[in-house]
């Protein structure tokens, strides 16, 4: 039982507060208990729309990106697309200066089709295939970020042929354990992604000796919603000297340190972006200065910080009823389909009735979706106005990242649209999913 719950006029006189933590940065209170984004009233969205519907605020994302160009001049941020990608968004980022990072064939044929210039383009992964290499090679993607020995032999084997030289990075897995959940940790020394310390000098080489490929730098992605320069701070020493080392050993001067992405938003976990930027960027100088190498540009690459805040999801009450505990369940048209985070982490949100004021009391509820089995909570122990009833809508704000993109089609619930608002407008960027899409599918 939270705080709120126990004091409801609290809590009612903070469901009027839009927490700028979670909501976009567009987000005004409105009439009759609704809310705007981009200039335009959720239950409007709802009706024009329908339910379940992501509603994205284009422009806190381009401030996001703004933000983190003005914070970080001489680095190169990339968005990580894994986030949320379509070609529209894609697009976005790129008109704001940012480059785009892929992680399969996918992600790739999105972000060339919305036009990314391929050379701002980053291919990652841990267990990327040949097909899609020869595809990225082909493309002329900027970089691609090596995760293992043998990924050098399979890569060398697409590259060459092209006849140009792939620039690639070689990603560190420096033995720092960080990020918010033990599933989004990525750099420590018992996971899949990255070559350990210990071996890189060695898959360097290797990289080194094939002719269709150039070693221009490291990686390293420590894990995702971090929230300050800790994790990178530990990191760097060895990194530096990895990189001192590689350049005695093998001879070559190396120019690049991407630092990854994993940058955390929202209440508790938001990223210290101008620590980042004080920090960071001096620490790399003076390490390399220290080791009497050539300074190293930096690169970025955040996801979540670009686009989470940006995103509210609708949805609309089908029915409500006591359990026999007590508990009251308000149950909505979507759910773990939609949003999997709340069973995958344990990740907590906000839920607010728009459209509609009440004077009701508020009482605490458990918001539950559509699917068949019982861990398909979107937020437990939340607290909504008592008389919240089929028909109502719901807006859960703060899910622009790894929602559309991590839903799946349980139980052939079609995955919902995405809505870009702006300036009083709204226009689908991602079209509603339908029977039809699924059935296409489906080859009797
Ligand atoms: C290689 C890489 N870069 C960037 C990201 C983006 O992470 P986040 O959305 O937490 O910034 C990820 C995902 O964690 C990743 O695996
Ligand atoms: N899917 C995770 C983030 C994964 C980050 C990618 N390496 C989440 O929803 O928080």
């Amino acid at each position: 039982m939270t705080l709120e719950t126990l004091i409801p006029s609290l809590r009612s006189s903070l469901y009027q507060r839009l927490d700028p933590a979670t909501w976009p940065l567009t987000a005004r209170s409105a009439d009759h208990g609704d809310v705007a984004v981009g200039g335009v009233a959720l239950r409007e969205l709802a009706a024009r729309f329908g339910t379940p519907a992501y509603v994205l605020d284009t422009e806190d994302v381009r401030a996001r990106c703004r933000a983190y160009r003005r914070a970080l001049p001489d680095v190169d941020v990339s968005y990580a697309g894994k986030a949320f990608l379509c070609r529209a968004m894609a697009g976005l980022v790129a008109e704001e200066g940012l480059g785009v990072d892929v992680c399969s064939a996918g992600e790739l044929a999105v972000a060339l089709r919305a036009g990314v210039a391929p050379h701002r383009l980053v291919l990652h992964g841990n267990a990327k295939t040949g097909q899609e290499l020869a595809t990225a090679v082909a493309a002329g993607v900027g970089r691609v970020v090596v995760d293992s020995a043998d990924e050098v032999d399979r890569l060398a084997a697409v590259s060459s042929p092209a006849g140009y030289v792939q620039h690639v990075l070689l990603r560190i897995a420096p033995g720092v354990e960080a990020g918010g959940h033990p599933s989004v940790a990525t750099g420590g020394d018992d996971q899949k992604f990255g070559v350990p310390l210990a071996d890189a000098p060695g898959v360097a080489g290797r990289i080194l000796s094939r002719p269709g490929l150039r070693l221009v730098g490291l990686h390293t992605h420590l894990g995702s919603r971090i929230r300050d320069t800790g994790p990178w701070e530990r990191a760097l020493p060895a990194l530096l000297d990895l990189v001192a080392e590689i350049a005695a050993r093998h001879d070559v001067t190396l120019d690049e340190l991407s630092l990854g992405g994993g940058h955390g938003v929202g209440p508790g976990e938001e990223f210290d972006l101008d620590g980042f930027a004080r920090r960071i960027p001096s620490a790399v100088r003076r390490g390399c200065a220290l080791r009497g190498l050539p300074a190293l540009r930096l690169a970025v690459e955040p996801g979540r910080a670009l686009v989470a805040r940006a995103g509210v999801t609708l949805y609309r009450v089908v029915g409500t009823k006591h359990a026999g505990s007590g508990r009251w369940f308000v149950a909505v048209d979507g759910g773990m389909s939609d949003n999997p985070r709340p069973a995958l982490y344990g990740a907590r949100y906000d839920v607010h009735l728009v459209g509609r004021s009440t004077a009701a009391p508020w009482a605490p509820a458990t918001v539950v979706g559509r699917h068949c089995e019982s861990g398909d909570v979107l937020a437990r122990d939340v607290t909504l106005p008592a008389d919240v009833a089929a028909g109502d809508v719901l807006a859960v704000p703060g899910t622009g990242a790894y929602h559309h993109s991590m839903a799946s089609t349980y139980n052939l619930v079609p995955r919902p649209p995405v809505v870009a608002v702006a300036d009083g407008t709204a226009r689908e960027i991602v079209r509603r999913e339908t029977v039809t899409d699924l059935m296409a599918r489906d080859l009797g």
